[in-house]
């Protein structure tokens, strides 16, 4: 039967890596997530490197952003972005501390909800600046549910190290 995209709802990913090839952890996520029926890659942001906000002192990070339509529920979802930073061997052992992939679930269609386990819009997107300029890239027009235009929350930001890295690209899966 053919998928009724229709129903389906935008929603936007962030990713992150500051362990291992971060790149390719980067790729393999993108890869995987598109490998999900339910899932439909609508945009693909720049990759850029950025200084750790928070936590201990690590590594920089790779971020990106993806924004997709979705059939899958806010918890599918959920379920599987953790599946795949499993997959990548992601261990928590410290808040905000270095990780091979983190996947992060950001906005899912006007949705909004306050539970611990899944708060939407995530409860700190508008004010990182490596989830708002890599977003801003994707969709220039995207906004955070009860907050405003996400290239205006970034100006309104201070000083956050990010720069834009065009070497390192993502690409589009088949
Ligand atoms: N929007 C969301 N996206 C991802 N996880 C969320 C979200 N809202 C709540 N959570 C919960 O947060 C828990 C911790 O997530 P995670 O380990 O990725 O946090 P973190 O990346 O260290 O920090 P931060 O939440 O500040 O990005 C998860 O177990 C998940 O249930
Ligand atoms: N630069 C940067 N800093 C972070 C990141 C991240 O992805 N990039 N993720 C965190 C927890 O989600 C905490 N701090």
């Amino acid at each position: 039967m053919r998928t009724d995209w229709t129903r389906a709802s935008r929603v936007v990913l962030a990713l992150g890596s500051n362990q291992g090839e971060r790149l390719e952890n980067l790729q393999g996520a993108v890869d995987a997530l598109f490998d999900t029926s339910g899932l439909r890659l609508v945009g693909l942001s720049p990759v850029y490197e950025t200084a750790p906000v928070g936590g201990p002192e690590q590594d920089d990070y790779l971020n990106a952003v993806v924004v997709a339509d979705s059939l899958l529920s806010p918890e599918t979802l959920l379920e599987r972005a953790q599946g795949v930073e499993e997959a990548f061997h992601r261990l928590r052992e410290v808040r905000w501390g270095p990780r091979t992939l983190d996947v992060d679930v950001i906005a899912y269609g006007a949705e909004t909800r306050t539970d611990p386990e899944l708060t939407i819009p995530h409860p700190r997107a508008h004010e990182r600046a490596f989830v708002l300029r890599p977003w801003a890239d994707a969709d220039p027009e995207a906004e955070i549910v009860g907050r405003g235009s996400v290239r205006e929350l970034l100006s309104g930001l201070g000083d956050q190290e990010v720069r834009r890295r065009d070497d390192l690209v993502l690409r589009v899966p088949e």
